[in-house]
């Protein structure tokens, strides 16, 4: 299923209120429980939720683990994605020690570091490989996604090797536009770009 890419950025957050809601035990939720929690209006939520053909029941609104099933799906999210970390440093071993993630799927099974002092450590349960093994590990494990956690210059070569070695999706945190295939999926984060939207609402305020 396509899913309209403006969509697709609201569901994730849809996603987070339904687990929400089952957490506390709850069978129904309203769009506008799902809208608030969004930060959207509750039109948008019906509308989004219909492309899937999620209809919420009159008078009680959406069922609530069949709604997250469905997100689950779309989001695949069912399926768990085995992830290879580059760079255990101070932001590398945040996201290995953050089991938030699991929740969406995934799973990091091996970590790979340049420094020596570092390789053949155990961080969160996991190994730190050097990266020479990087492209042999992920090929022979199959792994198709790679987490960027090194220095910006190191990015790009990291990347490289990641793509030689067969993964598709990347999640790249260093601050740097990397080039890979067309086939390749990059999703760059960056905590600075909206640290600095915050502070355009901050002045524009002033
Ligand atoms: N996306 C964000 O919002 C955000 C926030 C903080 C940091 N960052 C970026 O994340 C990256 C890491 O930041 P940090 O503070 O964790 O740095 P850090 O120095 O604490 O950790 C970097 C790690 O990468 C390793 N490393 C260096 N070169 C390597 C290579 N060639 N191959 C494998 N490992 C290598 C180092 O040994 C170290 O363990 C930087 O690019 C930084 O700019 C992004």
């Amino acid at each position: 299923m396509i899913v309209p890419k403006f969509t697709l950025k609201r569901l994730p957050f849809y996603y987070r209120c339904l687990c929400g809601a089952a957490e506390r035990g709850e069978n129904y939720v309203s769009s506008e429980e799902i809208a608030r929690a969004a930060q959207v209006n509750a039109v948008q939520v019906r509308r989004d939720l219909t492309v899937f053909g999620a209809l919420g029941q009159a008078g009680l609104g959406y069922h609530v683990n069949s709604l997250k099933a469905k997100l689950e799906e779309i989001l695949g999210l069912k399926n768990t994605n085995e992830a290879v970390l580059v760079g255990v440093g101070r932001l590398g071993r945040a996201i290995v020690d953050y089991t938030g993630f699991e929740r969406y799927g995934l799973n990091i099974v091996a970590l790979f570091d340049s420094a020596p002092e570092l390789v053949g450590q155990r961080v969160s349960g996991r190994e730190v490989f050097p990266v020479a093994e990087l492209e042999h590990i992920v090929k022979r494990l199959g792994i198709k996604v790679g987490i960027i956690t090194v220095p910006t210059d190191w990015a790009q070569p990291i990347a490289g090797i990641m793509v030689r070695a067969g993964i598709k999706a990347i999640w790249n945190f260093a601050p740097v536009s990397l080039e890979t295939p067309p086939d390749v999926v990059v999703r760059n984060e960056d905590l600075a770009a909206g640290l600095a939207t915050l502070f355009h609402f901050l002045a524009e305020k002033d």
